[in-house]
């Protein structure tokens, strides 16, 4: 299967005023990942706040150059592109769905111009299909057609999002990245975005990617989960596996501690604050939370392995045992 889009070995690195004025600490939001999305799947991202899930999000979309590794969209270096031409290939193959449609939407435009923008900047069609086209769009999302003039401000929360989706769609990208698309919504909206989500990837065939802090949903939303920590990505497990068969204590642990599980259990408990993304620990950056934890975590990360089924991988020295129950594991001393 060819991936719509291939993340291989990349790093970021910010520099992040600290201290005094000329002082510039380094930020290492994301270290070696690796990630292939395929058309017509779900990918999750999940990790606690500051993990790089932003980050990575930003990455496949173009929107952040890796300081080194690669990305290819649809098998052509994104990076090694002339400007030009990536910005035509990233700006009609990628959409992207921010968290907040009230910051993301031109407040002074309505509904059809936003749709059309992108379709006049690309020039999509002679003037009358591209007014099709957003009706078309405005269909798809199910917005009615009467609010085709009405300006962001007179629309709820949840129309708002799907003005956003709609405008993420319009080019017919091959790759959608939601980055915490509905945590700005009401709880009651919130179902009717992400089943709204699911089914354009089902009828679109579209390569998606959904980050959030809402690991239920995710979990719901998705073929594959990643699991990041501190920068790095630690597990990529299937979704309907990731409570019993994730691998990695952190998985195990993000998971314990979800709220609304069918099967509530108490929470693995993990020592200690996330340690600072300028000087994350040696090894396994998991290693000074971790109750498996021993001295060659702190020697050095180790490389993916391969679990036992398809699509499952983990980096850790000392894995959970796969259909090990999570609640064991929390009576556990660390
Ligand atoms: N422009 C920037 N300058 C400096 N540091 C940054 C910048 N953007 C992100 N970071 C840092 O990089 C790390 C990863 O950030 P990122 O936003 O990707 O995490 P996240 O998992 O998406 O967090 P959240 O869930 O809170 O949105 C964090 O330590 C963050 O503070």
């Amino acid at each position: 299967m060819t991936a719509v889009v291939e993340v291989r070995d990349a790093h970021v690195v910010h520099r992040a005023r600290s201290g005094g004025l000329l002082r510039r600490d380094r930020v290492y939001a994301l270290t070696g990942a690796d990630l292939a999305v395929a058309a017509g799947e779900t990918v999750g991202v999940v990790g606690e706040s500051g993990c790089g899930k932003s980050t990575l999000a930003r990455v496949l979309v173009g929107i952040q150059r890796p300081v080194s590794g690669s990305v290819a969209f649809q098998g052509r270096d994104l990076w090694a592109m002339p400007p030009g031409e990536r910005r035509a290939t990233l700006g009609a193959g990628v959409g992207m769905i921010f968290q907040d449609p009230s910051t993301a939407l031109n407040r002074r435009l309505a509904v059809h111009r936003i749709l059309r923008d992108p379709l006049d900047v690309h020039g999509r069609g002679s003037g009358a299909e591209r007014a099709d086209r957003v009706r078309e769009l405005m269909s798809l999302v199910g917005l009615p057609r009467a609010l085709a003039d009405a300006l962001p401000g007179q629309l709820s929360g949840g129309q708002r999002q799907r003005v956003a989706i709609a405008r993420a769609l319009a080019l017919d990208p091959a790759l959608v990245v939601a980055d915490e698309p509905t945590s700005a919504l009401d709880v009651s909206v919130r179902a009717q975005i992400l089943n709204l989500l699911l089914d354009l990837k089902e009828r679109l065939g579209l390569a998606l990617v959904f980050v959030s802090h809402d690991i239920q949903t995710v979990r719901r939303m998705s073929d594959r989960v990643i699991t990041m920590y501190l920068g790095r990505i630690v597990e990529e497990t299937p979704a309907d596996r990731v409570t019993d068969a994730a691998r990695h204590p952190y998985t195990r642990a993000l998971f314990s501690a979800t709220p609304g599980l069918l099967d509530p259990i108490d929470p693995i408990p993990l020592t200690g604050p996330v340690p600072s993304a300028t000087r994350p620990p040696s090894g396994c950056p998991f290693r000074t939370r971790c109750w498996k934890a021993d001295h060659l975590c702190a020697e050095a990360m180790p490389d993916f392995s391969a679990a036992s089924r398809p699509g499952h991988r983990y980096r850790c020295h000392h894995p959970v045992e796969e259909d090990q129950p999570t609640r064991d594991l929390a009576r556990q001393e660390p």
